[in-house]
């Protein structure tokens, strides 16, 4: 990585005897990413305050997946620097992945295994003693209505489904930060509600939520915090309520801030739904 990706970006305005403020939930840095000629993520500078549920919205190829695999560390920067509660995503792998869970997008997981077993395998493999694994997994696939199928296959579940078992996977370790790249996708509305409850006890104990989506109801609704990216940069970052600003609601706020409320379809396709 080059130099500039290396330097401390700890705080250190503070004199020496001011008590350390905790830091914020994911710091980024100067953060780069080009496939070929292609910049997915254009040099991000971004803080994510801990404790918040937090939305990261943005168009269609806006580089919310290329930055989320980034932060937690999937897919390595060009350039720039990365921290998860003051640690360095890619100086310190083992400690942050021991603190941070991800239900990515395209989400790979054991096929040829149940949804209890995979559970099984995915505690023992953060060191989680077999009987905390065991009393976890059963409260987690109770609450996420999946107990009926536990010993189904994962390769038999539906997308729904996936998503549920992959996010009781991503939370059986109870980590700091929980990364989610589109958790409603495919998801019916039972179940996203059932999602959301789990989503919003687990904020209220103090963790941090980072979810990507294109749903802006939903963000509005569930998030504290909100990051909208467009074309491999932030183009707002703060409250609802910040990024909101005057607009009647963030779906209108979105559209003004990634260029895009003022797109007309009308006469680029007018042969469509004319005369055949
Ligand atoms: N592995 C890759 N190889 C080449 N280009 C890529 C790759 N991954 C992403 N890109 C490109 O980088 C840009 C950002 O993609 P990314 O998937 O991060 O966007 P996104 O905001 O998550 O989009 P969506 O909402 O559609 O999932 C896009 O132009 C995409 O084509």
């Amino acid at each position: 990585m080059p130099d500039q990706a290396q330097h401390d970006v700890t705080d250190r305005t503070a004199g020496p005897g001011a008590p350390r403020a905790a830091p914020p939930a994911v710091r980024v840095e100067g953060l780069w990413k080009r496939f070929g000629e292609q910049t997915a993520v254009a040099g991000i500078d971004l803080e994510l305050p801990a404790g918040k549920f937090i939305g990261l919205v943005g168009p269609n190829g806006a580089g919310k997946t290329t930055t989320l695999s980034m932060v937690t560390g999937l897919l390595r920067p060009d350039q720039g620097r990365i921290e998860i509660g003051g640690r360095d995503v890619w100086r310190d792998p083992v400690e942050v992945k021991s603190r941070i869970g991800v239900l990515p997008e395209g989400l790979r997981l054991f096929e040829r295994l149940s949804g209890r077993e995979l559970l099984a395998y995915t505690g023992r493999l953060r060191g989680l003693p077999g009987h905390e694994v065991d009393s976890r997994a059963t409260q987690l696939l109770d609450v996420l209505d999946l107990a009926g199928s536990q010993h189904k296959l994962v390769i038999d579940y539906s997308t729904g489904m996936r998503k549920k078992i992959g996010l009781a996977a991503a939370l059986l370790h109870n980590p700091e930060v929980l990364f989610l790249d589109e958790p409603f996708e495919g998801v019916d509305p039972v179940s996203a509600q059932t999602i959301r409850q789990v989503l919003e006890r687990y904020t209220g104990s103090g963790a941090t939520v980072v979810f990507s989506s294109h749903v802006m109801e939903l963000v509005e609704s569930l998030c504290d915090w909100v990051a909208v990216m467009a074309a491999g940069t932030i183009r707002a970052r703060g409250t609802l309520a910040e990024v909101r600003g005057d607009a009647p609601s963030l779906q209108n706020a979105f559209l003004e801030l990634v260029g895009a409320g003022d797109r007309d379809t009308g006469e680029t396709l007018d042969w469509l739904g004319g005369a055949r």
